[in-house]
């Protein structure tokens, strides 16, 4: 015999898939492959019998209702596949076993109870059918096809629910009824067998499975084909993970182990004796029959990637004993889990520390309370006494298991594992390795599942490119010219930076949108606008936390005084921060301190390198000399674009409203332009400056020298402000002027020294390094101990959406670069 076929129950469901599990048994059937085939019951036909006989035990009088749907269901497969002449027939056969099966269910009313012998004959009935059902059909067409009732050759004990197998017996009988018929292709009743008195009984999880596997074995043949309704084993649950693809080739005791924890396409333990001869497992997809599925043999085939698959237990419950009695004294672990199994409690994962001072163990959460009141009468005594602290029951937690025997052969499989599940704040509760170094488990919070899982999967399956989350905050001139800057690198970053920028959410002070699946970039703005509903921050940070998206950004580019409120949280959340806005790093020093302390240690960034001198690398240079151990002796410059520009525009007979207009529409000044104008813009970046120094500075520690007259300043709006200094046109006239006369120009310069923040209007002369300006310029002189009698300065472009644009997206970058 060449194979056994075996079709699950979904594959039995409809007639649409028996239509292809009948194209499937002809196509081997052309090619004159000796082979066999196992059927299971047509799917929820098992369920619906349990059912049937739980009433019937319970209710007075038999509720025919069940046992209808059912006949009803396979006379309709009859009348699709058989012709009208030859229906009668198989309709008769069929009827014959269902009244049979209502014979049954009244004698389960008669007694109004339902023994586990009852229950196997009544389940018995579902493989009877489909099997039946389909022999007829393939009869009809001329197939040479023999129904085999695997009760006459599956030989078991008495234990109905999951009787065990004879299998010296069992073998012997096969052989002889397949030597019988040599030239028939066996349609074999699934999951069931009989006992020596003759009694049903059925196999217990996976029982299909294991039918196929006893025939397997038991007639030697090359390879058992498992037909289902999924491309094989997966990399990861499809449903939690996207990017979940099939495993070609995995070995026995991978699948073993992945089983375990939760990839239930197939149940290894039922293949055990196909695995003991060695006969590999094809898994396939009846709805997909040209896929090659996954091969699950002895050893697997080598596979480009360190581990083979991922799988998870979503629920479950972790007990720790703990306690200092515990320390050398052999036979407290022994002592738990003997109780443990003696109470049938099944342990998924143990960990001990070497210490001895605590073992810890998970179960199923359900029995949870029950370990407890065990466990507490168990160990009174030393409770008690003290050397047991106590037994702690920490719930909601969920483990994920890492499989594969590539993990023998490579080192730091684990600490990328932690690594990456440490980036995205994700908590290990527990862990444990088997010393078969085939599987890695560890054990974390239930919210965070689907994210560990992603990234995970992430970092084994797809290492060179890695996914970031953005979420955009503000789409005026920066935030717009970023999303135009990403359109354009999508492909570098891809390749060279094996980075890709998803955007899953945006939002404006008019509306928000958020979508975890991908908003377009190129179309976010027009996507935002007739698919946004109305904004609200609190509500926009909310869903940010509830999604916990794996390596999530976001991006403030608003000039909102209010958002740096959220940012804690976020960080708290294991999001990173990306902002040009000043705000949050000007405020209060202590609220400074809290952000940055909160990122430091929740392992996520708060980027704002165009916080001062826009793109210009003032923040990243600044930190690279203090953590290069340099001492700061004097910060100065010209810390504003606009007012560069003003200074380097303005002559006496212009307008000095114009030349504000200018910048205004050049992009240089801050949303609202008296930001700029009343020496604000400039106080905050110096402020920020010389906290990253390490200076505690505040606001009011600052002298802010002003350069506009008070009526300016007071203008109720813009347009009044505009108005206002239309006004004062020769005020500023004069000032210039003023300056010309010495042969100077005008610089609005920041100065930090002596631990003392002035700014203020400086006419400066030829010799002065900040005379020669252009355009927006910026200008930053370090004075340190190293670049003691020359600064370092840095010098450019200060404002502008491209250069601003730019510097939030290289800090989004180097965000990308620290989580890969
Ligand atoms: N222009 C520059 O050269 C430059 C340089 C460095 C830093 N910055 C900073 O960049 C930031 C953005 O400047 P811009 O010129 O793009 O501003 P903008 O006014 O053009 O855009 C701001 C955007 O933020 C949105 N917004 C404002 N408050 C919001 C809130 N509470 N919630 C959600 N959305 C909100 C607005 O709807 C708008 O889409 C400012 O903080 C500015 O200081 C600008
Ligand atoms: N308005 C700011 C933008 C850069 O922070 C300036 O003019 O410098
Ligand atoms: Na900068």
């Amino acid at each position: 015999m060449e194979k056994i076929l075996k079709f699950g129950g979904t594959s039995c469901g409809s007639i649409a898939s028996i239509e292809s599990v009948l194209a499937i048994i002809e196509a081997n059937h052309q090619v004159k492959s000796s082979f066999a085939v196992v059927f299971s019951a047509m799917s929820g036909v098992t369920n619906a019998l349990l059912e049937a006989g739980a009433t019937a035990a319970s209710k007075k009088t038999l509720e025919p209702t069940i046992i209808e749907a059912l006949e009803a269901r396979h006379f309709e497969v009859i009348r699709h596949f058989i012709p009208v002449t030859a229906q009668s027939q198989v309709i008769a056969q069929i009827r014959t076993l269902v009244n049979e099966l209502r014979d049954v269910l009244k004698g389960i009313n008669l007694i109004q109870e339902i023994s586990p012998k009852t229950s196997d004959l009544l389940v018995s009935f579902g493989e009877r059918l489909s099997t039946a059902l389909i022999t007829a059909i393939l009869k009809q067409r001329g197939l040479p096809v023999r129904f085999l009732d695997a009760r006459d050759v599956v030989k078991t004990n008495q234990q109905f629910g999951k009787a065990e197998v004879r299998f010296a017996e069992s073998n012997a009988l096969i052989q002889a009824d397949f030597n019988a018929h040599a030239n028939e292709i066996a349609l074999i009743t699934g999951f069931i067998g009989s006992n020596d008195a003759g009694d049903t009984t059925t196999l217990g999880r996976g029982g299909s499975d294991y039918t196929a596997s006893i025939f397997g074995a038991a007639l030697d043949v090359n390879e058992i084909e498992i037909w289902t309704d999924v491309d094989g084993m997966m990399t990861a649950d499809p449903r939690k993970v996207a990017a979940a693809f099939t495993i070609p080739s995995i070995s026995y005791a991978e699948a073993m182990e992945l089983t375990h924890f939760g990839a239930k396409v197939i149940y290894p333990p039922s293949l055990q004796p196909a695995f003991a001869k060695n006969i590999p497992i094809r898994v396939l997809n009846t709805f997909n029959q040209t896929f090659e599925g996954t091969v699950v043999s002895k050893v697997s085939s080598p596979s480009p990637y360190i581990i083979t698959g991922i799988s998870s237990i979503d629920e479950l419950a972790l007990v720790n004993v703990q306690g200092s009695g515990m320390i050398g004294v052999a036979g407290v672990s022994a002592k738990l889990f003997t109780v443990l199994a003696k109470e049938k409690i099944s342990v998924v994962l143990i960990s001990q520390a070497s210490s001895e001072h605590s073992i810890c163990f998970a179960i199923d959460p359900q029995v949870a309370s029950k370990v407890d009141k065990i466990l507490a009468k168990e160990f009174a005594q030393e409770i008690a006494s003290g050397d047991i602290e106590g037994i702690d029951i920490q719930r909601d937690l969920s483990v994920i298991a890492v499989v594969g025997e590539g993990m023998r052969k490579h080192t730091g499989v684990s600490g990328r594992l932690f690594s990456v599940l440490g980036k995205n704040g994700i908590n290990i509760v527990a862990t444990a390795q088997g010393s078969s170094e085939l599987n890695i488990s560890v054990v974390i919070e239930k919210k965070d599942l689907s994210k560990a899982l992603n990234v995970i999967h992430e970092t084994f399956f797809f290492s060179q490119i890695k996914t970031l989350n953005l979420y955009l905050v503000g789409a005026g001139l920066i935030g717009k010219t970023l999303l135009n800057q990403l359109v354009g690198q999508e492909r570098y970053l891809e390749k060279y930076k094996g980075l890709r920028i998803q955007l899953v959410g945006i939002a404006n002070s008019r509306k928000q949108l958020i979508n975890p699946a991908g908003i377009s970039i190129d179309q976010a703005i027009e996507l935002l606008d007739s698919d946004g509903e109305s904004a609200s921050l609190a509500d926009f940070v909310e869903q940010i936390k509830r999604l916990n998206l794996p390596n999530s950004i976001f991006a403030d580019c608003t000039a909102s005084k209010e958002i740096h409120q959220h940012y804690l949280g976020l960080f708290e959340a294991n999001v990173s921060v990306v902002t040009p806005n000043k705000v949050a790093n000007s405020g209060p020093y202590a609220q400074y301190a809290a952000l940055h302390q909160t990122a430091l240690s929740k392992g996520v960034k708060f980027m704002y390198e165009t916080n001062v001198g826009a793109g210009l690398p003032v923040i990243n240079t600044l930190q690279g000399l203090i953590a290069s151990g340099d001492r700061f002796e004097k910060i100065e410059g010209i810390l504003s674009g606009t007012l560069s520009f003003l200074f380097n525009q303005f002559v006496p007979g212009k307008s000095f409203a114009a030349v504000l207009r200018e910048a205004k529409a050049k992009g240089y000044t801050e949303p609202d332009p008296r930001e700029d104008l009343s020496g604000m813009d400039v106080a905050r970046k110096i402020l920020i400056l010389s906290r990253e120094i390490g200076l505690k500075l505040e606001f009011a520690d600052i002298t802010i020298e002003k350069i506009i007259p008070s009526a300016c300043e007071a203008a109720p709006t813009v347009d009044a402000f505009f108005e206002e200094l239309d006004k004062a046109n020769s005020y500023f006239e004069a000032m210039v002027n003023e300056a010309y006369a010495e042969k100077k120009v005008l610089r609005y310069i920041a100065k930090l020294e002596n631990q003392k923040i002035s700014i203020g209007l400086r006419a400066v002369g030829a010799d002065h390094p900040f005379y020669q300006m252009d355009g927006a310029d910026n200008v930053i002189a370090f004075t340190t101990k190293r670049y003691h009698d020359r600064p370092l300065v840095i010098k450019g472009p200060g404002a502008g959406a491209e250069v601003t644009a730019s510097g939030v997206f290289a800090d989004i970058v180097s965000i990308g670069s620290y989580l890969s």
